[in-house]
């Protein structure tokens, strides 16, 4: 049985980044909406046996049973620190049952469910751990193992190099849609120029006058907006 868990920080102190563009409440609503579109990648998926939201925000178990998955509190893990969180995570799920764990970031609105195929398949094919890169291959946008063998996590600053030196075995998938993550505002011109990015996070964009006055904001910073290098990189992808 694979289960896949995805870890949420409070909402209001996400994406930080981003507070040159953004206000407080339109960086929590785009972190909500990017939630919203990996849970719903996640919870269609049929190959997913369980999902599990690893939050502490205070939405958290609303957005959980809107999908129908698992809210694993944060607070209930009696630990702290991503890495520490996601560690602990991986334990109660594996004791639920979980033979293989997919674990993912949230701010991944390219992501379709043809991106967890491709992981799975690979992971199946060659074993060990899978790690998926963010597209400057020094992040990890997602990890997939038996949960017998799950991985000391070491996501923050090198995180793919960390992984890779951390394990035996990997393989790494270089794929669009999990690598296009949304953490700088050079990240933002791709989201405006995007055609193929999931629902909830276009219904953000949508929001009168915002792709307007990001527009303003990015082209001030001279990121170009150009057609779209996200969109055509979601199908093509290279294992590695
Ligand atoms: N449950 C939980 N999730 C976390 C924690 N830290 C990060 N995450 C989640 O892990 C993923 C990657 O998080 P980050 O890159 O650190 O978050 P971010 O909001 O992009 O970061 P900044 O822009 O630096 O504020 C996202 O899905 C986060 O919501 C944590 O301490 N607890
Ligand atoms: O490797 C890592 O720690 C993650 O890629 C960090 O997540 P971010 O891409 O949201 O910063």
């Amino acid at each position: 049985m694979l289960h896949a868990v995805l870890p949420l920080k409070d909402l209001v102190a996400a994406k930080t980044r981003l507070s040159g563009l953004l206000g407080p409440s339109e960086r929590r609503a785009l972190m909500q909406a990017m939630a919203e579109d990996v849970l719903s990648v996640l919870s269609s998926h049929p190959a997913l046996a369980q999902v599990w939201l690893v939050s502490d925000d205070p939405g958290a178990g609303l957005l959980a049973g809107h999908f129908g998955v698992c809210h694993l509190p944060e607070s209930t893990l009696a630990c702290s620190g991503l890495n520490t969180v996601l560690q602990a995570a991986c334990a109660r799920v594996a004791a639920a049952g979980a033979e293989r764990i997919m674990v993912l970031h949230a701010d991944l609105p390219w992501l379709q469910a043809t991106d967890i195929d491709r992981a799975l398949a690979q992971q199946t094919r060659q074993g060990g751990l899978l790690i998926a890169p963010d597209r400057s291959a020094q992040g990890t946008n997602l990890l997939l193992f038996e949960a017998a063998a799950t991985p000391q996590f070491r996501f923050g600053r090198d995180s793919c190099r960390r992984h890779r030196e951390g394990t035996g075995s990997f393989s790494l998938l270089q794929r669009g849609g999990i690598a296009a993550d949304i953490d700088e505002p050079r990240d933002i011109a791709d989201l405006l120029a995007a055609s193929a990015i999931g629902a909830a996070t276009s219904a953000w964009l949508d929001q009168p006058g915002l792709r307007q006055r990001l527009t303003v904001a990015v082209n001030a910073l001279g990121l170009a907006i150009t057609a779209n290098t996200r969109d055509s990189t979601r199908s093509g992808e290279g294992d590695a």
